[in-house]
């Protein structure tokens, strides 16, 4: 599995420590930022929505302070369906019922922890497909 990663500043702490957990069990990609210099999120959150477009990454991961900019950035892409999730519940549901293959982590509002295992249920779980299917193909237009 392939996983892209970005984040801004606020997200920067986070993502480092994501490639790292990420390390040796998914291969991952690191679109940046690289410091915690102030950056701006759209810079970061289209090259890891285009890597999940193009089919170059199976998921992408984006971090910023509220998962807003990021999320909102990445949802104008074409067939990616980025889900903001600060619970471990929102991060199955965005799976199992939404097909999501970007996950938006609020680093500014959960802990490190948290945002971990927010990652590991997204990674691990499957689309439920069924009603849910039907719903996700309308989502497009
Ligand atoms: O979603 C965001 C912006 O809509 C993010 O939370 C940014 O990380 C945040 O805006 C950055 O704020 P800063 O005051 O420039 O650090």
């Amino acid at each position: 599995m392939k996983i892209a990663i970005g984040s801004d500043h606020a997200g920067f702490d986070y993502k480092e420590a994501l490639v790292e957990f990420l390390k040796g069990v998914k291969e991952v990609k690191d679109f940046g930022t690289h410091s915690a210099a102030s950056v701006d999120y759209p810079d970061f959150a289209h090259p890891v929505a285009n890597a999940v477009e193009t089919h170059e990454a199976d998921f992408g991961i984006l971090v910023c302070g509220s998962g807003n900019g990021v999320a909102i950035t990445a949802n104008k892409h074409q067939d990616i369906r980025a889900a903001i999730c600060w619970t471990q519940e929102l991060a199955s549901l965005a799976r199992l019922h939404n097909n999501a293959n970007v996950l938006c982590i609020p680093a500014r509002f959960i802990t490190l922890e948290e945002a971990k295992k927010i990652t590991e249920i997204f990674l691990l779980t499957q689309f439920e497909g069924g009603r849910h299917a039907n719903r996700v193909s309308k989502i497009s237009c």
